[in-house]
């Protein structure tokens, strides 16, 4: 789905007007310089001669330079928000059919006058076929010879299909490892419903790919096309390097937003690099959108390098701050240091209640979004509902390359400097406390904590439970807790959850958090004293039967030796009435 991020958008906004253009004014635009060119999907030679002047293509702009792209706009006052409301409205019908994967699909192909049509009936999105999205969609989807969309129907081609494609390659889909096995099975059901062991033989297209999939996997080889990177992105400059790869800040020409795209540096096919790179994939695919995780937006292979879009960070990484910050003889105080560890902990907490652990957490995966000052109420909303940071910085955890599950670990092991030491000895058993671990040393080298070292004796003090040296005056309860979270036994160390709510980090909570244990306790006295009672009841009942019944059997006893004297003698007695009635 398109979406629209906040932030960035004010420098932006004239540049995607350029690509937010009304359309109806698309017809009158020559000079237009973003050309887009029209072609259809599987009826190119018949239509092409139909509506020559529809004919859209993503061509990267006649100057490389943004500048001059941006001067091009044919609406450059337009502000943001109005092009995200024209686009969405323009959008939402056309971007249904690629994305739903519900059998209305289909009809609405068969279907020119329904609004889809109408709300834009020139442009037709197609994916790239080489998406993984897009392969699996193209397993949901009858194929367009079938119930394809009438003829003389244009689809806009981002990026054009590979000659070789053909009906098998529909058929190529990774198993993301991270997704829940009900998930899967459900996904490859037809009719949503959940299989059986014995049914997943099935004659079915979802079970075909199962079966196919150890043979037949979508790897990165699999794609050699036109760059789809320079086709949808206007490149703005080299943003960081990292072991992995390269990343670039760009602007994508269809939605005018700015993005971080994360190139490979070496090519991937076949290397354990292409694994690391999956599993980046995956995890961010899984994960899905939460506020303190870099959002993840799409991926595709390129030229044998994986190609990454997440959102873009505008005050860039962590360790990029804490370099400016070593430079200047600074660094983050007391509060903002909370906010880290407060912040960076729910992204955490998120991430181990999803069934997985980053296991790369350091200053250079944490990544900064100063939030821009939107008007109007509907920014006001957005910030309301979004988290209640008062200083408009969020942190977010990014670089999911190490990312693992926490029931089926296959580690792969991130910096030394920040690695726990069980991580080390092989023990899996407390994985996600090893991101608590690193994310401990990460607030100390915030704190103003020399650079930590690699191996050697101090990596071992270190280990023991030792905080490195902070050169800053900090409470003592939260050095305690930094001392906690990097403590020599894992299972000692607080959970994300429990950081969440701690009283170091969050005072108000805190309080709340002391007066219900207090009632807790008093419940429980309250409890204890409430059996006592019972017992007490019951004993004193108890009692009181016994003494009643005790009383009775006396009573009985002497009754009944009563009546066996009146016995024996009412014998004489009857005898005596017996004789008196004769
Ligand atoms: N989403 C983003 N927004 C802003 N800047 C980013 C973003 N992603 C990466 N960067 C910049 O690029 C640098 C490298 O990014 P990243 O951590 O993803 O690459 P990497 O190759 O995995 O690096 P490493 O292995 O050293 O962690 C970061 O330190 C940061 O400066
Ligand atoms: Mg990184």
């Amino acid at each position: 789905m398109l979406s629209f991020p906040l932030t960035e958008q004010a420098n932006i906004s004239s540049t995607c007007s350029v690509l937010c253009a009304n359309m109806d004014d698309w017809d009158n635009s020559n000079d237009f310089i973003q050309r887009l060119d029209f072609s259809s999907c599987g009826e190119e030679s018949e239509d092409r001669s139909v509506n020559e002047e529809d004919s859209l293509s993503l061509s990267p702009p006649r100057s490389s330079e943004f500048q001059k792209w941006q001067e091009s706009s044919p609406l450059p006052g337009t502000p943001q928000r109005k092009l995200s409301e024209i686009f969405l409205s323009r959008t939402k019908a056309w971007m249904s059919p690629t994305l739903k994967s519900s059998p209305s699909v289909s009809k609405s192909w068969s279907k020119p006058e329904t609004p889809l049509h109408i709300t834009w009936k020139k442009l037709q999105l197609c994916d790239t076929p080489h998406t993984p999205k897009s392969l699996l969609s193209k397993t949901a989807f009858p194929s367009p010879a079938t119930k394809g969309p009438p003829k003389g129907f244009r689809h806009l081609r981002l990026t054009p299909r590979a000659d070789s494609e053909d009906s098998s390659q529909a058929s190529l889909v990774n198993i993301n490892p991270f997704t829940p096995e009900s998930y899967r099975q459900m996904l490859f059901h037809p009719n949503g419903k959940r299989k059986t062991r014995g049914e997943l033989n099935d004659h079915h297209p979802g079970s075909q790919i199962k079966q196919e999939l150890p043979t037949k996997r979508y790897t990165l080889k699999a794609s050699n096309m036109v760059s789809r990177y320079k086709k949808e992105f206007l490149e703005l400059e080299k943003i960081g390097v990292g072991e992995f790869g390269s990343v670039y800040k760009c602007i994508k020409r269809l939605d005018g937003c700015v993005y971080a795209i994360k190139r490979s540096k070496r090519p991937l096919a076949g290397s354990s690099d292409e694994q690391l790179a999956l599993r980046e994939v995956y995890a961010h695919a899984v994960l899905g959108h939460h506020p303190h995780v870099v959002r993840y937006y799409s991926a595709w292979a390129e030229d044998n390098h994986m190609i990454i879009q997440n959102e873009h960070c505008n005050g860039g990484s962590l360790q990029d701050v804490l370099l400016e910050n070593a430079k200047l003889g600074q660094y983050f105080p007391e509060r903002e240091l909370k906010e880290i560890l407060l912040q960076v902990s729910m992204g955490l907490k998120y991430i181990h209640n999803s069934g997985l652990v980053h296991l790369d957490i350091k200053p250079s995966n944490i990544f900064i979004c100063h939030k821009l000052a939107v008007s109007g109420s509907a920014g006001q909303e957005e910030s309301d509902s979004e988290d209640e940071f008062s200083a408009g910085v969020v942190y977010k955890i990014g670089d999911l390359g190490h990312v693992t599950s926490i029931t089926n670990p296959q580690v792969e092991e991130g910096d030394r400097r920040f690695l726990a030491n069980e991580i080390l000895q092989e023990q899996y058993c407390y994985l996600p406390k090893a991101d608590i671990f690193a994310l401990a040393l990460t607030v100390a080298l915030a704190a103003g904590a020399a650079a930590l070292p690699h191996n050697g004796a101090l990596w071992h003090h270190i280990r023991k439970g030792n905080v490195p040296h902070i050169p800053q005056k900090l409470p003592h309860s939260f050095l305690e807790l930094l001392k906690l979270m990097i403590h020599p036994d894992p299972a000692q160390r607080p959970s994300a959850t429990a950081l969440t709510k701690h009283p170091v980090l969050r005072p108000s909570c805190g309080k709340a958090v002391q007066l219900q244990e207090q009632l807790n306790v008093e419940k429980c006295k309250t409890a204890m004293l409430e059996r006592e009672l019972k017992a007490a009841r019951l004993a004193q009942t108890l009692m009181k039967d016994q003494a009643l019944g005790s009383a009775k059997l006396q009573e009985s006893e002497t009754s009944s030796k009563q009546k066996s004297k009146r016995l024996v003698g009412g014998k004489s007695c009857r005898s005596f009435s017996f004789t008196l009635g004769f």
